[in-house]
């Protein structure tokens, strides 16, 4: 294969959201493909020492519980399916803990729906858990949790799954793992002149296009991936689609090697979630501040410390948005805070030093980060 050097974000990056297809994981239905996990599980260990942090997003309990219930055909009825699930899942999180601890690396099974995603308390429950293994070193493995979701309240394919996780931990980059080497001009399966498309933004129109229907034991295609690809471009994350079964091509991303389709996010992270900032989040409080602060914020680019604020207004929890104010009510930026209401009341106009007797913990020094600070 014709390598080349792509950008930056795969070299560079910190955190990565690989998702593998069912179709891969169990060599097109014939049982978990325990060698080629094995290889991924290597290469995530390899990944791992670099300073990357890896969730992995793994389909493949239905088809993993067809197989050890001797299933040849995926049934039609949604208790059948949600039984297998929970029969494959086990199974899985069973395989994957198994062939990373050679390299001494936990894993942890994390079950989301749709609901866990959209309800705001649950989405930084979620967050927290997933940052607090990130930190740990733990792999989570992530799936939707099949046996209680219902048609309605599906995330419904583990791409948009995997987009979302992205989105949730600020992952740098989405790898889809698949069962063919990428995104071509057309579905290789059905066209075998079709030609491999190397890089694209991700939010092209002329993709959807291209993109066609999954496999049997897949349930969205190239569509999902697609349609992923530009969700996860939304947090300035790039996405990779590409062969699982390509030879390391995990450690090859990393070494900046162009393998499969890098699809391209419009917007840098930090630029995007800025704008999501911006645009998207409810206030839940205030935070007014002197006008010391306000110049840092404005003119510096500096973080909000407690120090600067005099005053707190509204009920809010940790990871809220809040306003931030000028003593004369002007709107100035908004923010993600590092502490609830009561605790951000109890800081105010102190030192950041103060925090931790004040407190009696300290969650970050800053009371809201210049990351995730937008000014306005
Ligand atoms: N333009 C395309 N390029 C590549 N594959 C395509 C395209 N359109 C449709 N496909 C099909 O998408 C399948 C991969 O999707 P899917 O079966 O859902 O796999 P996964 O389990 O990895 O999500 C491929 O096997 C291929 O037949
Ligand atoms: N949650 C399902 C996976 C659904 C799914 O999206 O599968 P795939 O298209 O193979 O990634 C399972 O584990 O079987």
């Amino acid at each position: 294969m014709k390598t080349a050097l792509v950008p930056t974000p795969l070299t560079r990056g910190t955190r990565w959201v690989v998702k593998i297809g069912s179709a891969l994981l169990t060599n097109d239905g014939k049982g978990l493909d325990l060698l080629r996990i094995e290889q991924w599980a290597a290469q995530i260990a390899e990944l791992k020492l670099a300073g990357i942090e890896v969730v992995l997003v793994s389909s493949g309990a239905v088809a993993a519980g067809m197989s050890r219930l001797g299933w040849t055909e995926r049934p039609g009825s949604m208790e059948l399916l949600q039984a297998a699930a929970a029969v494959g899942q086990t199974k899985l999180v069973q395989t994957y803990e198994d062939l990373f601890q050679p390299y001494g690396l936990h894993t942890a099974q994390i079950l989301l729906t749709h609901d866990d995603l959209s309800d705001r308390k649950r989405y930084l429950n979620a967050r927290n858990t997933l940052r607090a293994l990130l930190a740990m070193a733990v792999i989570p493995i992530v799936n939707e949790n099949d046996t209680v979701t219902t048609d309605e309240i599906k995330v419904g394919d583990n791409d948009t799954l995997g987009a979302l996780v992205a989105n949730l931990v600020e992952a740098d980059a989405l790898i889809l793992l698949t069962d063919q080497d990428g995104l071509f001009d057309a579905d290789p399966r059905q066209n075998p002149h079709a030609t491999l498309i190397r890089h694209a933004q991700a939010t092209d129109p002329a993709l959807v296009a291209v993109a066609g229907s999954g496999g049997k034991l897949g349930r969205g295609g190239m569509a999902t991936k697609i349609r992923a690809a530009q969700l996860a471009a939304r947090s300035g994350a790039v996405t990779v689609i590409a062969g699982g079964r390509i030879d390391r091509v995990l450690t090859r991303l990393r070494a900046g090697e162009s393998v499969g389709t890098y699809l391209e996010p419009d917007l840098a992270p930090l630029v995007a979630r800025k704008q999501w900032l911006a645009g998207h989040l409810q206030m839940k409080g205030e935070l007014v501040i002197d006008s010391g602060a306000a110049r840092a914020l404005l003119n510096q680019g500096k973080s909000l410390l407690a120090v600067g604020v005099v005053s707190v207004k509204g009920s809010f929890q940790r990871g809220e948005c809040v306003a931030v104010k000028s003593e004369q009510g002007l709107t100035l930026a908004r923010g993600l805070v590092n502490y609830d209401a009561q605790d951000a009341a109890k800081i105010v106009g102190q030192s950041t030093q103060q925090i931790k007797s004040l407190l009696g913990f300290i969650n970050e020094p800053e009371l809201i980060h210049r990351d995730n600070l937008v000014v306005l």
